[in-house]
């Protein structure tokens, strides 16, 4: 699976230290600060292509260190080629692909941001080129351009525009504007969505790097620079260049860069002739894979899809089709359309501490303007990076960059650059630290276009929502209004009908009634009456009607009942009288057992007669044996103190009396003994009493079946009597 290309990217470039005094072109003999640095030590070391080590070392301090990692480093020797080759390539190839890309170069003042965008902007004679070891990114991205545009010349028409600003004190001057000893004429810009127009600004054609080479140089040479103690030829704007590319197959005729100006019209609302779309955004060939793959193993091909322009690398020139990405132009009467994209390089004025840069007057001014649109890009970038809302319009800086955050097809290449000694160490850490956030913003069109879209419907559903109050309010008067005035029309002119509050008033009723005659409403509201009338007879009727089935239904079901009843009943009966016999026959063995019974009853009633008797001896047996076992407990007793006293080797009593006496004096053990054993005697008695009371009971319980049963039995020789009497 191929991977979308990384949205954000940042370079570190580590400016040489200026041991001449001085760099390359401008500014000639170097500043204050550059001078100092040959006695510094350094303050940078890359560790890897990723990782940079910055470290504090000084005598006086703590030494500190931080390590930070971002996409690409460049030190020292890093050269011009490498940064555009390692970094920058990719963008220019995305861009013929519709990804516009944006290359800001960031950092403090006399970091080398001019040197690494523009470098050497001068004709070489030795080589007879225009294009030298220290050129910059700019001149190295239009080259190859134009190398690309003479290698497509047989399929494809590009076309390459330019354009240059610069922002000096928040406003926008066109480099390219005016005559040249003048100042660049101020342009306004307009945001549209997520788009920002510059109406007026001019754009050149660029048919050629040396066609336009003196232009460039004469747009360079205009731009504000000023000698600070940090820079001898500081820039003091920012500086944009944007290159406009326009592609088209070689057989539909030449696309113009005027179609650019009738989008600037379509923003200002006249009929635009060319119709504008869009191809697909990165987010969407994530989702579609297939359909990004599929364009790149395409080959070069003049009647390519309409979003899938062929495109050719600049650098490698291996022909790869790839799915369009950036606007599509629809001219009217053309069938094939122009795709459009864009590469803004952005060359930054530097951030600088006014005290350091030694700045006064106009000086002041520029250097207060740069450090507050440095910080309102500061904001958009920590916006981005919390997700939260953007505000672009802070600062015309950010209102041009603002297309470079928001679309969703748009690469950023940060190029943050730092000095290299100790001199700057905090200047450094703070643009790296810059450079940390910008890896780690989110380049979303929610936080732009869409975060002020919902900001503008908000405000427009307020409005709306006060005018419908207001709207309410007026109608509320009105209809007031109008309610009192019919209520005069209606006094003045009786024979309007009209509900009206007092005409409730008993006073009201018979003029109420008499209008109601006059206009015949009593008439139909009688005929009415009477309609309801028959109808609820009818409705009586039929509900009478519903009542008496009902009724004979009931009726019904009832006598079905009683004679299912009679029919058991007379079975019954017949059965009944058919076991006669069977039951005469019973009913005597019932009786005989009966008599059996009232025998053994008799006997009953004598047994619990003995029962009595037995227990009222065994009670006279059980307290002899008490007594005599009392008798038998003593001489026990005695014996076993005499057989003690022996056995201990102590006085001994012939006499158990003695032996009692001289316990008694002595000794408790003998009476707790005593007590036990009369315990024991006492729980034995009790246990053979209460099984006597248990037998006692027994017997009066029979005693009182037997009575029982001898009552039964009288009852029924009474019965039996007066049944043989009849
Ligand atoms: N990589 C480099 N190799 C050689 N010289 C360099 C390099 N980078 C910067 N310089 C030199 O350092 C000096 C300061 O660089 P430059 O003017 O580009 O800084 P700057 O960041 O653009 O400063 P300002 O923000 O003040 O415009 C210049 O003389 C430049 O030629």
């Amino acid at each position: 699976m191929i991977e979308a290309p990384k949205r954000v990217s940042v370079a570190v470039r580590v400016r040489p230290v200026l041991r001449s005094g001085g760099g390359l072109g401008r500014g000639g003999g170097g500043s204050h600060s550059h001078q100092q640095e040959k006695f510094e030590l350094e303050a940078t070391s890359r560790i890897n292509d990723t990782q940079i080590k910055v470290e504090q070392k000084r005598q006086e301090e703590a030494c500190r260190s931080s390590v930070f990692s971002f996409d690409y480093i460049f030190d020292q020797e890093s050269t011009q080629l490498e940064v555009y080759e390692d970094a920058a390539v990719e963008l220019v190839d995305g861009a013929l692909t519709g990804i516009n890309a944006t290359i800001l170069a960031y950092g403090q003042t006399g970091s080398g941001k001019t040197h690494t965008v523009l470098g050497e902007v001068k004709h070489n004679p030795l080589e007879n080129d225009l294009l030298t070891s220290n050129s910059g990114l700019f001149l190295r991205v239009l080259n190859d351009l134009m190398e690309y545009k003479k290698r497509r010349e047989k399929d494809l028409h590009v076309i390459v525009g330019l354009s240059c600003v610069e922002i000096y004190n928040d406003t926008i001057r066109d480099l390219f504007g005016g005559s040249p000893n003048e100042t660049p004429p101020t342009i306004k810009a307009s945001m549209v969505g997520d788009d920002v127009y510059l109406p007026s600004l001019i754009i050149k054609e660029v048919t050629s790097l040396s066609a336009v080479f003196s232009e460039i140089q004469l747009a360079i040479s205009r731009r504000q620079s000023r000698s600070t103690e940090m820079n001898a030829a500081s820039s003091r704007s920012h500086c944009l260049f944007m290159i406009d590319l326009l592609q088209a197959a070689a057989t539909a005729p030449k696309p113009s860069l005027s179609l650019l100006d009738t989008q600037k019209n379509s923003a200002n609302g006249d009929d635009a002739k060319v119709s504008r779309t869009r191809g697909m955004s990165m987010a969407d060939t994530k989702k579609d894979p297939k359909n990004r793959a599929r364009g790149q193993t395409m080959g070069p091909s003049a009647n390519a899809s309409p979003s899938t322009p062929p495109a050719v690398s600049p650098t490698t020139a291996q022909p790869q089709e790839v799915a369009f990405l950036g606007t599509i132009l629809n001219v009217p009467g053309q069938t094939e359309p122009v795709w459009a994209s864009k590469i803004l390089l952005a060359d930054l004025a530097g951030s600088e501490r006014i005290k350091n840069s030694g700045v006064v007057g106009d000086g002041f001014a520029e250097a207060t303007a740069i450090n507050s649109s440095l910080t309102a890009l500061g904001k958009v970038v920590h916006s981005l990076h919390e997700g939260s809302y953007v505000s672009y319009r802070s600062s015309s800086l950010t209102t041009l960059l603002k297309p470079t955050f928001c679309h969703p097809s748009s690469r950023v290449l940060l190029l943050a650059q730092v000095s290299p000694t100790q001199l700057t160490y905090d200047e450094t850490v703070n643009t790296l630290h810059f450079a940390n956030r910008v890896k780690d913003m989110k380049v979303t069109t929610t936080t732009g276009a869409e975060a002020e879209k919902m900001l503008f419907d908000f405000i427009e559903a307020e409005k709306l929502y006060d005018s419908l109050v207001g709207d309410l309010r007026i109608w509320s008067v009105e209809s007031g209004c109008k309610t009192v005035i019919r209520r005069q029309i209606a006094k003045q002119n009786p024979s309007i009908l009209y509900y009206d509050q007092k005409a409730r008033r008993p006073h009201k009723r018979e003029e109420r009634r008499a209008v109601l005659e006059q206009l015949g409403y009593l008439d139909i509201a009688a005929a009415e009456k009477d309609q309801q009338i028959i109808q609820r007879q009818r409705d009586i009727e039929r509900e009478e009607r519903q009542l008496h089935e009902l009724h004979a239904n009931e009726r019904r079901i009832q006598v079905a009942a009683y004679q299912e009843q009679r029919g058991e009943l007379e079975s019954e009966l017949k059965s009944a009288t058919g076991d006669a016999t069977s039951h005469q026959i019973k009913q005597l063995v019932l009786d005989n057992s009966a008599i059996t019974t009232g025998l053994t009853v008799d006997e009953e009633v004598d047994f619990a007669l003995l029962m009595g008797q037995h227990l009222d001896g065994l009670k006279r047996v059980g307290a002899l044996e008490i007594q005599k076992l009392d008798a038998e407990l003593a001489s026990l007793s005695d014996q076993a103190k005499l057989q003690k006293s022996r056995s201990q080797g102590g006085t001994v009593f012939s006499d158990p009396q003695q032996l009692t006496d001289h316990e008694e004096s002595s000794s408790q053990g003998a009476a707790d003994d005593a007590t036990y054993a009369n315990a024991c005697w006492g729980h034995c008695a009790a246990k053979r009493f209460f099984a006597s009371v248990m037998e006692l009971r027994e017997g009066q319980l029979r005693l009182n079946i037997a009575k029982t049963q001898t009552t039964a039995l009288e009852n029924w020789l009474k019965k039996k009597e007066a049944a043989e009497g009849r």
